[in-house]
């Protein structure tokens, strides 16, 4: 393992590119931000790096991965890529690392994924985080470079689930804000992010992830920093979306991206390709679709039909076993 201070390349300088750009240098490290307005070539930033670190949106990524593959596929050759970004992609329903990894099959690519709203970690609060990869060193190399007072790293051997614990609960962190918007109160919230997990886990142990990891930081305790904090722009979305707003009034006036609006759409495509049950998600997509009001989803999943907590488990079991009492 390296101890020594590295060059990190951070592709991004939004909201999270500079809060990891303040974390990294916490450590000595020397960081390089890059962004699509940069004055500095993507070329010159890259010479000599060691880590490429993406906080691009997921919009962005595979244009940039490419762009890096194309200006510097040979000098790569011992540089970790790091991805950061929650989202899917359209079509594909590609996560980040999936799309870093086709495009460099030879490099280690790390998911760094947990509880980290940017705003908070500029105030310089202390927070933990997950970095998980199919190359263990790799992984625990950049637990080395991240970890400091403020910031604790943990790795976790399942990056598909670590990446789809942060990306997943964008669209539940929509729902708790409209939640919260229409005033439902706490124990509608806890219902709510509660069954909301529920979804994430089907989704994820559809896609290959684990379901512990969704019990973790970077899946129910980036959950509960999300669903709980106003924040976070995908709770913002809900939230205001309760209060009268029209989505494009409401990403107007954001600060950064809403990962969760594009996530929900993909997810609809995952969940309809695999007949997966994703009610919360579904009553989001609609109201982001302007199908529905917030009253309306509210209602629609409160008058689902009845059935057990668990799947797999349905309730005439538990009765034909004598527990009924
Ligand atoms: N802000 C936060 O608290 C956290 C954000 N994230 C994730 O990090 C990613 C970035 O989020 P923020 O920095 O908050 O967003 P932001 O909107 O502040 O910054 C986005 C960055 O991506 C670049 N970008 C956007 N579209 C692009 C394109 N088509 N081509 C090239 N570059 C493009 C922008 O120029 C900017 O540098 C998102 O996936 C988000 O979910 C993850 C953890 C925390
Ligand atoms: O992922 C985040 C916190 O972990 C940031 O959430 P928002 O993108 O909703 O602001």
């Amino acid at each position: 393992m390296n101890n020594k201070p590295q060059n990190i390349t951070i592709l991004g300088a939004g909201a999270w590119g500079q809060a990891l750009a303040h974390l990294a240098a916490i450590n000595q490290h020397t960081v390089r931000l890059w962004s699509r307005h940069s004055p500095v070539s993507l070329e010159d930033t890259l010479a000599n790096t060691d880590i490429i670190l993406c906080a691009i949106s997921m919009k962005g990524v595979r244009d940039v991965a490419n762009l890096v593959n194309s200006v510097n596929e040979k000098s790569l050759k011992n540089t970790i890529v790091v991805t950061a970004t929650k989202g899917l992609e359209p079509y594909t329903t590609y996560t980040p690392s999936q799309i870093w990894e086709t495009i460099f099959p030879h490099q280690p690519v790390v998911v760094l994924s947990g509880p980290n709203l940017s705003k908070e970690i500029e105030q310089k609060l202390p927070a933990a985080t997950v970095v998980a990869s199919k190359n263990v060193v790799a992984a625990q190399q950049i637990q080395l470079v991240f970890s400091s007072q403020q910031f604790r790293v943990y790795t976790n051997p399942d990056p598909v689930g670590v990446e789809l614990g942060g990306t997943l609960k964008n669209v539940i962190a929509i729902s708790a804000g409209v939640c919260d918007g229409l005033h439902l109160g706490t124990n509608a919230k806890a219902a709510l992010v509660t069954r909301g997990l529920t979804e994430m886990v089907r989704i994820g142990n559809t896609l290959g992830a684990k379901t512990e990891t969704f019990y973790g930081l970077s899946g129910l305790g980036d959950l509960l920093a999300t669903c709980n904090s106003p924040l976070s722009r995908n709770y913002q979305v809900g939230y205001q979306l309760a209060n009268s707003k029209t989505l494009p009034e409401v990403l107007s006036s954001l600060s950064g991206t809403a990962e969760g609006v594009n996530t929900c759409r993909v997810l609809m495509e995952i969940a309809q390709k695999h007949s997966i049950a994703i009610p919360i998600t579904e009553q989001v997509y609609q109201l982001l679709a302007g199908e529905i009001t917030p009253r309306q989803a509210l209602d629609k999943l409160m008058l689902r039909d009845i059935k057990s907590e668990f799947d797999n488990f349905p309730v005439e079991q538990i009765w034909s076993r004598g527990e009924k009492c």
